[in-house]
């Protein structure tokens, strides 16, 4: 069923733009679509976060006004030449006096110095510096401290402090991403942000959260990153490629016919389809997890952490697999584009060194992937227990599979049965158990063994890994059928939608075919009605395509594509706007000079016997 126009301005109501940060109108979010290319400044925002997230009212009260308004600029100085990811590593140091009522903040070593904060280069006159606190002769851990680092007079760096821009990076040239070392820069008491924490008058420490409550601004971060800074990503490649594969005519279907559309190959079909499912899938997956922290936030702030180890589960999860698929993602737009998606007139090539930075950023991906690990051998060893031995608390949502009865063998006994979203939910939570299962044995086996229980948790990380992806993918397969139940009032939208689900679904069945295989879970001819089902639903996306990309709803400006213009004019604008480069305008000028000089040249030389 074709989606009609009608259909498709509803469809745009179920892909709204991004949902914006905290307590803010959803509606506010719809300008950035507007914008294209990005909006600088954003760490000033993810210092903003972090205020909210570990500032006393107090302290909320007097820097967020100063913020919002712009009267000072922030960063987030948390990473550091020498630690990025090991924040018990960090070496910045934090050490009260008593005598002053101050902090003093000091780089000891090279490899303390500040590096990558976006926005420090040139831009931010404040930074939120993530030091270790040292306290009454103690070291207390990473804490933020408010720290002036460039005069509200004169932009000048203030004493104490060297800050510059760490050079070129693969994209964000328009970031100044920046350096900062600190020679013992004295700040008031009062900037140690202290809603976890504080440091009294004479020194003494009172702990009034856990060792990682302030880790809680990258919770928030990468909540928000998904759906502000991560999908749109993939979500502008795919209307790009989408586009301009019906635009393409290449080859010909069959030898009478025109030449074809690009997007009528079955092989262009299994390389975009996918992207679009998988766009579709984090959008609904990447709502719901804003909604849920959004349920939870206001308890962590009011220090009830018991939902904390799911969100941050969550959070790191959907981070690395949503950033680790939208960057495989975009390249695969790009590369399907053939020869112009190498053109950065078609946009695709700084979608994919943009999205590309989201593995690293707010988290490496293969570290918050172990930290989802962690977290699922401490569920499945909770299952494992015996009745009455500890005190049994009911799994969180999101592994309630680890305790499901298990199904040994998959029912499907035609290709229709795996457009059932039961059965494939299933099938996704029988492999994540099963990998997660495996991961906790071969753990064990090792501990039991003798093994050093680190040495044991280092020798068996990729074998955690593998469960941990299987667990994020199931994820977003539930996390989308359930978005699709709740259209049961819109059964056109449903129903193509639907194709989708299936599709991420089926595809990431058929990528892992092995896990399914493992352990007769499915059996080869299974795997066979599986790829039947999906390249049916191939030729069914195929009318829908378009209007399911131009339901995202970027426009021409936002996505910066001379492939991608809504118009389809792609030929000319590729021309016209390669008149632009500065080759051709510098060339036409340089030609021109030369010319003249050449000419001039010939008018004063003597005229030589010829
Ligand atoms: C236009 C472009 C816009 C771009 C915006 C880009 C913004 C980017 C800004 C940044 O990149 S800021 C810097 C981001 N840096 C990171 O994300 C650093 C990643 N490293 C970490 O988070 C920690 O070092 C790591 C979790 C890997 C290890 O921390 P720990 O060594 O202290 O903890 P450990 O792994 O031993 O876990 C101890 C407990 O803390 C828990 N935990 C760890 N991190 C947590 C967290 N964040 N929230 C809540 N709990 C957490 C963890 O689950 C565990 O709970 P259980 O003991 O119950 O198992
Ligand atoms: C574009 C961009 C913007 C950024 N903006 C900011 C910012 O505004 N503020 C800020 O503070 N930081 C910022 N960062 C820094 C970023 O947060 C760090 O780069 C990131 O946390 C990774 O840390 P790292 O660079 O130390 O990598 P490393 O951790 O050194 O990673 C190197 C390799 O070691 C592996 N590794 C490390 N630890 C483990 C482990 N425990 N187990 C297994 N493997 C491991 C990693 O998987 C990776 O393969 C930015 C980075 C980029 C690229």
């Amino acid at each position: 069923m074709e989606v009609s126009l009608i259909s498709f301005t509803l469809l745009r109501q179920c892909v709204p733009g991004p949902l914006s940060p905290i307590g803010y109108s959803t509606t506010a979010s719809r300008p950035n679509r507007a914008l294209s290319g990005d909006v600088a400044l954003s760490i000033h925002g993810v210092f903003l976060k972090a205020l909210r997230s570990l500032g006393t009212e107090e302290q909320i009260a007097k820097w967020d006004p100063l913020c919002k308004n712009n009267q000072i600029i922030a960063t987030y100085a948390q990473t550091e030449l020498g630690h990025g990811t090991f924040l018990q590593g960090l070496e910045t140091e934090a050490t009260y006096d008593a005598a002053t009522q101050e902090f003093v903040i000091h780089s000891p070593t090279l490899t303390a110095t500040k590096w990558w904060p976006g926005d420090l280069g040139r831009s931010a006159t404040h930074a939120l510096v993530q030091a270790q606190l040292i306290c009454s002769g103690a070291r207390r851990g990473m804490h933020a401290f408010i720290v002036p680092i460039r005069s509200l007079q004169d932009h000048t760096p203030l004493p104490g402090i060297t800050v510059g821009d760490i050079g070129p990076k693969m994209d964000f040239d328009q970031m100044d991403n920046g350096f900062l070392q600190l020679n013992h820069v004295r700040v008031p008491r009062e900037n140690m942000l202290s809603r976890f924490a504080q440091v009294l008058p004479d020194g003494t420490y009172v702990k009034l959260g856990t060792a990682q409550s302030n880790y809680l601004p990258m919770v928030v971060v990468r909540v928000e990153l998904l759906l502000g800074e991560i999908l749109p990503l993939l979500q502008k490649a795919c209307v790009i490629a989408m586009r301009y594969s019906v635009i393409r005519r290449q080859s010909q279907l069959q030898p009478s016919d025109q030449e074809a559309k690009v997007l009528d190959y079955q092989t262009q079909q299994q390389k975009l389809f996918p992207q679009l499912a998988i766009s579709y899938a984090f959008h609904f997956l990447a709502v719901s997890l804003l909604e849920f922290f959004q349920r939870s936030y206001s308890a962590i702030l009011n220090r009830d952490f018991s939902i904390l180890p799911e969100l941050h589960a969550l959070s790191t999860g959907m981070k690395a697999m949503m950033s680790d698929f939208c960057t495989q993602g975009a390249e695969m737009c790009r590369r399907a584009c053939g020869g112009h998606g190498y053109s950065k007139l078609s946009g695709l090539p700084s979608l994919v060194t943009k999205v590309s930075a989201s593995c690293t950023y707010e988290g490496e991906n293969t570290v918050l992937y172990l930290q989802v690990a962690r977290f699922l051998v401490k569920n499945y060893l909770q299952t494992q227990m015996s009745p009455g031995s500890a005190p049994q608390r009911s799994l969180p949502p999101s592994v309630a599979y680890l305790a499901a009865p298990v199904l040994a063998r998959c029912p499907a006994q035609r290709a229709a049965d795996f457009l059932c979203p039961e059965l494939y939910t299933t099938a996704w939570a029988h492999v994540a158990a099963r990998l997660i299962k495996d991961s906790v044995h071969h753990l064990q086996t090792l501990t039991q063994s003798g093994a050093d229980q680190h040495e044991a948790w280092n020798q068996t990380t990729v074998i955690h890994l593998q469960a941990a992806k299987a667990h994020c993918y199931y994820v977003t397969v539930k996390g989308f059928a359930e978005a699709l139940e709740k259209l049961e009032n819109e059964p056109a939208i449903q129903q193509v939608l639907k194709r989708l689900c299936d599709l991420h679904a089926i595809h990431g069945i058929l990528t892992n075919s092995g896990d399914f295989l493992h352990d007769s879970f499915l059996s080869g001819a299974q795997v066979d009605m599986a790829r039947t089902a999906y390249l049916d639903l191939l030729c069914l996306i195929r009318k829908d395509a378009i209007l399911l990309t131009d339901a995202f709803d970027f426009t021409d400006q936002c996505l910066n594509s001379a492939l991608g213009c809504y118009d389809g004019n792609v030929y000319e604008r590729l021309f016209q706007w390669a008149q632009k480069s500065p080759t051709n305008t510098q060339v036409v000028g340089w030609n021109y000079k030369l010319r003249k000089k050449a000419e001039n040249r010939q008018r004063t030389l003597p005229m030589r016997n010829i």
